[in-house]
């Protein structure tokens, strides 16, 4: 192996474990004594319930598992995983979203990040048309934050809203109730198509104990007000009453296993494995972040069989070529790809073939992947004049109203417009994934320091103070020190900018779940509006 391939690969390695550490601090939250805290209470740790509620053998995709790290709340800089489980399995072997509270982390109350996460899951189960379990164990609103998380649209209510309207498209709602869902919490339970709650551990009401003491004067203890059998037996807002942990898990899944089979709705080849072994992406990915990429070889590590055919292969060279399209199969699956290559930077001739293959696979309904490794569109007077406007524009548009299914992994620069024509989050994409060699910012933070430097410039001078040679260097090392660490995976990971940080050699697995997922519901017809061509 080359100097170069080894370099890489133990820069890649190396980094991957630097994430394999923020996970594990996200499972762990809190420690043994958290654990030893939980089952002194009768209960697991939520992803150990959750690998029971998935068929024997079968893999939970978790997702998100590094947000909220870092995320500065007063007095609360770290919420590990955000405070709440949510991922893809199978029961009955239907892919289901499943989502946890934490109790482990603040009672498994609901921040920002909290809801934000909470609603992500349930934007992708309604999109992909799965149906939901919640495992409820939450003090509900995190009170000191109340004015951030309560009344707004995609806070604390936007939960139920979900709920019901899901319930209503005939996507089933289950509630494992495993502890203490109080107030705004109770909803969980009680707008569920089906509640389980657990004898002795689980309650919910709209005011607890103390608050009914302050309202009304009743004295009353938690199991009394709205416990298991309370619901299950007085009032008839939870369905099923269950002993235990264990007995709860049985019987959500008993409930699910009446529901339909699922299928894709696009035609499934064979599956075959990639003859090119995965140590490829990490040989060939430069340890740089900002060097240029032979994209085909990435290709050839993830595809059945290795195999990429080509769309227009040898048109523009140098610049067409900067993107690179063409269909792979993923597990069997077809796929038309979009794929960052070479520098990345996004010439005319790119941008329109682009275009063209993204509606050529809406027409076909294959669903696409944009492998994302942009630093931006071209610019300077020759582009402006060939019309790099106009056909960015076209292929901002054709992503934007594209039906097919399309998903976005990021390895390599992010920035700029090219966020945009590459299906970034604001594109909406079934599942948006980055990978530890991902930088998502508007800018490189090198591109950032020059503009902010040359305003800052301006200003000085303007007030006859002008920037010495070692301030014009202090700022911009600490302007781009700024833009390194708000592009980095962990940042982006930590604020739900991704679904989650791949490694390398997961890219395949969960780039073939995410697009057997993204194709249980129909594709619809495609219209793209007014292209410029
Ligand atoms: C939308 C409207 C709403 O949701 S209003 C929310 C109203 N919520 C409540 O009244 C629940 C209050 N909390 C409780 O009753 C208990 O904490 C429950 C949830 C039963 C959990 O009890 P337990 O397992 O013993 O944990 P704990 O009390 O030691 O709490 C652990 C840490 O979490 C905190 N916590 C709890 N609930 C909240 C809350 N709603 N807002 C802010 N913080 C909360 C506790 O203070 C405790 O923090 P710390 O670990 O001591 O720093």
């Amino acid at each position: 192996m080359s100097a170069t391939k080894l370099t890489n690969r133990e820069h890649w390695e190396a980094q991957e474990q630097e994430l394999a550490k923020l996970v594990e601090a996200a499972v762990n939250a809190g420690g043994e004594k958290a654990v030893e805290r939980l089952s002194k209470q009768g209960k697991q740790p939520v992803r150990n319930l959750i690998a029971k509620l998935i068929d024997p053998g079968t893999e939970f995709f978790e997702l998100s598992t590094i947000a909220g790290f870092g995320m500065d709340y007063p007095g609360v800089p770290d919420i590990p995983g955000g405070g709440v489980v949510y991922g893809i399995g199978k029961i009955h072997g239907n892919w289901t979203m499943i989502l946890g509270n934490d109790p482990r982390v603040k009672a498994g109350t609901y921040f920002p990040i909290t809801l934000k996460k909470h609603m992500r899951a349930q934007a992708i189960a309604e999109r992909c048309g799965l149906n939901c379990v919640y495992v409820a164990d939450s003090g509900g609103a995190f009170l000191p934050m109340q004015a951030e998380i309560f009344p707004d649209d995609q806070q604390f209510g936007s939960m139920f809203f979900n709920m019901a309207r899901m319930s209503a498209m005939g996507l089933k709602q289950i509630t494992l109730s495993t502890g203490g869902n109080t107030a705004g919490g109770a909803y969980i339970v009680f707008m569920a198509c089906q509640s389980v709650m657990i004898d002795k551990m689980a309650y919910s009401f709209l005011g607890g104990p103390p608050l009914v003491k302050a309202a009304t004067g009743e004295d009353i203890s938690a199991e009394d007000l709205g416990g298991a059998k309370i619901h299950t037996q007085v009032s008839g807002g939870a369905d099923h009453l269950c002993k235990d942990q264990e007995d709860a898990v049985s019987k959500v899944r008993e409930i699910l296993s009446m529901e339909p089979p699922q299928s894709i709705s696009i035609h499934r080849f064979e599956p075959k494995e990639p003859k090119q072994p995965v140590t490829d992406i990490y040989d060939n990915l430069p340890a740089n972040v900002h060097q240029g990429i032979k994209t085909r070889t990435i290709l050839k590590a993830i595809a059945d069989d290795s195999e990429f055919l080509e769309y227009k292969k040898e048109y523009a060279k140098g610049r067409g070529d900067n993107i690179i399209t063409g269909k792979i199969r993923l597990k069997g699956i077809p796929v038309g790809v979009i794929a960052s290559n070479n520098a990345g930077i996004i010439f005319v001739e790119a941008a329109r073939k682009a275009t063209e293959w993204i509606v050529r696979c809406s027409q076909e309904k294959i669903p696409l992947l944009f492998i994302q490794a942009s630093p931006g569109y071209m610019v300077g007077s020759q582009s402006e004049h060939m019309g790099i406007g106009k056909y960015g524009a076209d292929m901002v548009r054709a992503v934007s109203c594209a039906q097919v299914p399309r998903i976005q992994i990021a390895i390599g620069p992010d920035n700029g417009a090219a966020n945009y024509g590459m299906c970034g989050r604001a594109y909406k994409p079934h599942f948006l994934f980055h990978t530890m060699r991902s930088r998502t910012s508007v800018m490189s933070g090198r591109s950032a320091a020059f503009v902010l430097l040359s305003i800052e410039e301006r200003k000085r001078a303007a007030q006859g103070n002008p920037l010495t040679e070692e301030e014009k260097i202090e700022f911009q090392n600490k302007m781009i020190a700024k833009y390194d660490g708000e592009a980095h995976p962990f940042y982006c990971g930590a604020r739900l900018l991704s679904d989650k940080v791949l490694c390398f050699s997961e890219m395949r697995d969960w780039l073939a779940m995410a697009f057997e997922v993204s194709l249980l519901k129909p594709i619809g017809d495609p219209a793209f509006g007014n292209l410029r061509f």
